[in-house]
């Protein structure tokens, strides 16, 4: 045994770990066969050593040591093997993945030796030298500015900028054509409740939310018969695009009304239609047509269509092959996650697929996110060594915070509805020993087995609904999409904020509140350029779905949880799946008529009001 060296404090020096001495390589063996400077070779990998070396593992096509193997370590600048060519080869394709991504897989080992050879082969530090020379901007400035700019086009009168090239989401002209109801002030004065205060998201866990979309009907403008269908958006900032329906329904009267007005029809480019090949699946980078300045992290399981097809590309193709087309492309996408179908179908009139960005990309199970956004490390979710979680949460070690009796799901996978609205779920995740699939406490995670239909509805654009009918508690799947700033998707003005669900998860708070309330809620998912199929299921004042906020993939309190949409009832098969948009205005309500002494409420109707086209016996008449 070697004796140990010390220094002359008496701290050992001797290495902790030291390379074992390896016989020489018996290079004479097989020498007769060829001259050494002709042995032919072949560089096969390379490996990073302890000390941070390149070795590289060359393969001998002549030669091999008595059991066969024929593979040696040279170090790159071995003098006998000329590695030229593959270090080239080598570092541009190291070059190439820097550009492609800054995205590196780090490993669960602590050896350091794979580590950094693994480190090597993701391109890690040409990475980091390029992200290091990448000046990030300001993205909330840079979006504002895009903003601005659009709602500047659109009131010069070129229709929409690159931010808005959708068609209406629901015809306004239909939209207001087939309301029976003859909303006035006075008949809402008793339903209304919430004012509008400035933000215009369609969508939100919290109170704050006012959802605003120049394609639905303002209830504050000019009611049809007084005016022509497009008069109410004249001089509105946010005036939607027309269609070419709607340019074919507008009567010659409008159109020869004036010179304006027809300019403003014959400018309109035809509606961004949906016309990708579905060859065409991009696995790098998505950068989308409507928010070019939002570079998002790459995923595996997304279909992304290319945005650049001219809308034309197919001019045979009829609405049905078009609907399948789209249905079977989604279905690829869910399906990588392992998750039910989509169909896509209308019934009510010849709108071949919803109105999408030419770009959009379907992602069934996941956020991406804006350039900017830190994404918490998922290495800090707490994880558990539990075979079987529970049966008492506490036994779990994912639920050290909690003081639950329950867990938050059934042993069959339904949701209890015990959780408190502004709370999250914490499941378990993909460090934890426990499977996805047998686990009490992982029901978000696992593919959706629902399968879906996404359908015309009448005036409301379009819906969701299932073939088979779903029990209360059966969890349907999780909102999807860009993560943004609040700040930038409260800046979304009319129709580009109806696809944005504020991740606050509290339902009782305003903005003023928020900071106080809830410090993570600071984000907001923006569906409208990437998403899945619970972008498509409307509000209603009686819904039969609730939203929790559950976490799986990152610290609960981070601020981005998912949205779970759940049933809370038992929803037979081909019913549509609908959601409170609003619910803190439903409680308004309540509250209201609580009241002792109770006035006829006089409580104004919000600038951006929006006619609720639910049909419930309660609609409150506004959506929000
Ligand atoms: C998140 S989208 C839902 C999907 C949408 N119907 C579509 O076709 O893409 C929200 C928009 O749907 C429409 N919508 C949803 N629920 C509605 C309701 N109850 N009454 C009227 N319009 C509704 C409004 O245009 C709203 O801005």
């Amino acid at each position: 045994m070697s004796s140990e060296e010390v220094d002359e404090l008496g701290i050992s020096t001797t290495p902790r770990w030291r390379r074992s001495e390896s016989p020489p390589d018996p290079w004479d063996l097989n020498d007769d066969q060829k001259g050494v400077d002709d042995w032919a070779f072949e560089i096969i990998g390379e490996e990073v050593d302890y000390d941070g070396n390149v070795l590289h593992e060359v393969r001998w096509n002549d030669w091999n040591r008595a059991d066969g193997t024929k593979t040696t370590w040279a170090p790159v600048d071995d003098p006998d093997i000329d590695s030229s060519a593959y270090r080239k080869k080598q570092s541009r394709r190291r070059r190439t993945l820097a550009k492609e991504s800054f995205a590196i897989d780090v490993p669960s080992t602590a050896d350091v030796h794979n580590t950094e050879t693994f480190l090597r082969h993701q391109a890690y530090n040409e990475k980091l030298l390029l992200s290091e020379k990448e000046q990030q901007p300001d993205w909330t400035t840079e979006m504002t500015k895009l903003i601005s700019k659009h709602q500047e086009d659109i009131r010069a009168g070129h229709g929409a900028s690159s931010l808005s090239s959708q068609p209406s989401v629901a015809n306004p002209v239909r939209s207001r054509r087939e309301s029976t109801r003859q909303l006035t002030e006075t008949s809402l004065a008793s339903s209304s409740t919430t004012a509008g205060r400035g933000a215009s998201r369609a969508m939100s866990a919290s109170s704050s939310a006012t959802a605003t979309t120049a394609v639905n009907k303002p209830l504050n403008q000019p009611t049809p018969s007084q005016t022509s269908p497009f008069e109410p958006f004249r001089n509105s900032s946010h005036r939607p695009k027309p269609t070419h329906q709607e340019i074919a329904q507008v009567p010659p009267s409008a159109k020869s009304k004036g010179k304006e007005r027809a300019q403003d029809f014959e400018s309109t480019p035809p509606p961004a239609d949906y016309s990708p090949s579905p060859r065409k699946r991009v696995k790098r980078t998505a950068r989308s047509a409507s928010s070019d300045e939002l570079s998002i992290i790459p995923s595996s399981s997304s279909f992304m269509v290319e945005a650049s097809q001219p809308t034309n590309l197919r001019p045979t193709e009829t609405p049905e092959t078009k609907r399948q087309r789209l249905a079977k492309d989604w279905t690829t996408a869910a399906q990588k996650e392992r998750a039910a179908a989509i169909f896509i179908v209308n019934t009510v009139d010849d709108e071949a697929i919803p109105p999408l960005e030419k770009s959009f990309v379907y992602l069934e199970r996941e956020y991406r996110y804006a350039r900017g956004i830190t994404v918490p490390d998922s290495g800090f979710v707490t994880s558990c060594d539990c075979i079987q979680c529970g049966p008492h949460p506490a036994n779990c070690g994912c639920q050290d915070d909690s003081d639950a009796d329950e867990f938050a799901y059934t042993p069959s996978g339904l949701f209890r509805f015990n959780v408190p609205k502004n709370k999250e779920v914490i499941e378990c995740n993909t460090n934890c020993a426990c499977s996805v699939e047998t686990c009490i406490n992982s029901v978000s995670r696992r593919p959706r087995e629902v399968s879906v239909e996404i359908f015309k509805t009448q005036g409301r654009g379009w819906g969701v609904r299932a073939r088979v009918a779903v029990n209360r508690g059966k969890v349907l799947g999780i909102y999807t999409g860009l993560v943004i700033k609040r700040e930038v998707s409260h800046a979304l003005q009319g129709d580009l904020g109806a696809y944005s669900f504020d991740l606050d998860g509290d339902e009782m708070v305003d903005d003023s509140q928020l900071s106080q309330s809830m410090p993570g809620g600071k984000y907001s998912v923006d569906s409208r350029t990437q998403g899945n199929w619970t972008r498509f299921i409307n509000h209603s004042c009686s819904p039969n779905l609730e939203i929790y906020l559950v976490v799986h993939d990152k610290p609960a309190g981070c601020g981005m949880p998912y949205i779970g949409f759940v049933a809370n009832q038992h929803i037979p098969a081909q019913t549509e799946f609908t959601f409170d948009y609003h619910p803190e205005a439903a409680v308004k309500i309540l509250a209201d008529k609580n009241k002792k002494n109770k006035k006829k409420s006089k409580t104004p109707i919000p600038e951006d009001a929006v006619e609720c086209l639910c049909g419930a016996r309660n609609c409150r008449g506004i959506m929000n």
